[in-house]
């Protein structure tokens, strides 16, 4: 395969000095051949090729891992911790994971986190953390720092980094947050500030880009398994019964794909990717007649952003928008738990017909992360550790291609991982559901 290889740049702090790597000295290492990452080590953005086309452009990416050389005085480094945007699974352990790397690994003594999200960097106490603070955190749900949504003033936010004398800063938050982090990055390196800024992708919906999967994601997916069993059971019992869950996913619909790949119990699946229609042939009303009359149940997984344009609302609840400036959703569900008993009542006044609608949508995501996410988040924070104590900043750590890898801050706060509706994936819900192609049906509708 020939072709060229762009390695992403990373930016890198340049007033600092080289140091000996604390870790040659660590009881609980033995550095040998490899254990150190070189800047010429990478990890490459695809892993599949075509080796019969003639030439290809490769990305890649610096990987991620402990340099031989470190940029801070461990005794110099004072860490900040902030955790931004909606709850996840995990984001407990990445906290702790980050105050015991630090301290462990690089023997780092002051560690602080920052309260309720970017607010808390100028209107609230930093909180000295250490190992026996933090010990147990990874099994609450949650974010025992607090966060919040909103507040984000960036002269006021990088005065206080100053002032506290920090100069490393670990952001664990969502797209929001990325976006929020790369304005801080920028406004660091305009004040020629020494301080490491790294942003830990954090996100329930899956929905940044170019990492493999978010933390969390697989604890959320997991738990929407007992919301749609639930449902199963609830509209099974009944006389033409319909389970209706709803999952969370803004903008993506990966959670409520992933739960109904792995529960088989879906007739249907709705997500904010696709267009959907209820009326008319090839449409939702038609499919689940067909399906209480063949199975006498169905149930129905509906992602929170699906079919937001259709729901009836006034001028305010257009504008509505959350602190953050995120829209704020009118709720899918009980529309269509409203709509489903309309229609059902106008065509079949005298069948009986029930509709069990099961919204878990904090359960998924307020509980401990699961055996493989805390995993998943130990390797994060380490990762984002040996990044900044090397130097680097603006850079968020991740796994691509189930390696760890050091990604611009930038790049992933302008990629969206949305699901791909002409892959093998939405196929595959397809074949599973056996739902109907709305979007071929409604062209074939039209003509
Ligand atoms: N474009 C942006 N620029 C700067 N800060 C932002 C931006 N978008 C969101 N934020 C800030 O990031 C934080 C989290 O954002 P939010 O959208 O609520 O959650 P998430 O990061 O999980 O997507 C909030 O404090 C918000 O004010
Ligand atoms: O009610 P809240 O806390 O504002 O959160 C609701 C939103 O947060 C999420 O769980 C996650 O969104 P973010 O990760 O972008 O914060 C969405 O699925 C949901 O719409
Ligand atoms: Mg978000």
């Amino acid at each position: 395969m020939t072709g060229a290889t762009s390695i992403r740049k990373l930016p890198s702090l340049s007033g600092l000095h080289h140091r000996r790597n604390p870790l040659e000295d660590n009881p609980f290492f033995h550095p040998s051949n490899g254990f150190y990452i070189t800047p010429s080590d990478v990890i490459l953005a695809q892993v599949a090729y075509d080796l019969s086309a003639q030439s290809q452009s490769r990305v890649a990416y610096h990987r991620a891992g402990p340099r031989r050389e470190i940029m801070y005085e461990p005794s110099a480094v004072k860490a900040a911790i902030v955790t931004c945007g909606g709850l996840c699974p995990g984001m407990n352990t990445v906290i702790r994971e980050l105050v015991v790397g630090l301290w462990e690994l690089y023997g780092v003594r002051e560690i602080y986190g920052i309260p309720a999200g970017y607010r808390g960097f100028y209107s609230m106490e930093a909180v000295k953390l250490d190992p026996k603070a933090v010990h147990d955190w990874h099994k609450k749900g949650g974010t025992v720092l607090a966060t919040s949504r909103g507040g984000f003033h960036l002269h006021k936010i990088v005065d206080a980094i100053q002032l506290n004398g920090f100069n490393q800063v670990y952001i664990i938050g969502g797209d929001g947050t990325m976006r929020g982090a790369v304005e801080i990055f920028k406004e660091i390196s305009l004040r020629k500030l020494e301080v490491g800024i790294t942003g830990i992708p954090k996100t329930v919906d899956n929905d940044v880009g170019i990492i493999d999967r978010s933390f969390g994601f697989q604890t959320a997916v997991e738990m929407a398994q007992q919301a749609i069993s639930a449902a199963h059971v609830e509209a099974e019992s009944a006389v033409n019964g319909i389970g209706l869950v709803k999952l969370m996913g803004r903008s993506t619909g990966h959670i409520a794909l992933h739960a109904t790949l792995s529960s088989r119990d879906v007739d249907c699946c709705l997500i904010p990717e696709m267009d959907f229609y209820l009326e008319g042939k090839g449409g939702l009303f038609e499919f689940l007649e067909k399906r209480l009359k063949e199975r006498g149940h169905a149930v129905l997984v509906v992602a929170e952003g699906a079919g937001q344009e259709m729901i009836p609302r006034n001028e305010s609840q257009k504008q509505e928008r959350d602190e953050s400036g995120n829209p704020v959703f009118l709720d899918v569900g009980v529309w269509f738990k409203s709509v489903l008993k309309d229609w059902w009542g106008r065509e079949h006044p005298d069948e009986l017909f029930t509709v069990k609608y099961i919204d878990p949508t904090y359960m998924i995501r307020a509980v401990p992360a699961n055996a493989t996410d805390n995993l998943y988040c130990t390797l994060l924070a380490h990762s984002a550790i040996h990044g900044v104590m090397a130097g680097y900043t603006g850079f968020v750590p991740g796994p691509i291609n189930g390696n760890y890898a050091y990604i611009p801050l930038e790049e992933v706060a302008l990629t969206k991982n949305k699901v791909n509706m002409s892959d093998h994936k939405w196929a595959w819900v397809r074949s599973v559901t056996n739902q109907p192609d709305f979007e071929t049906n409604f062209k074939g509708q039209s003509l």
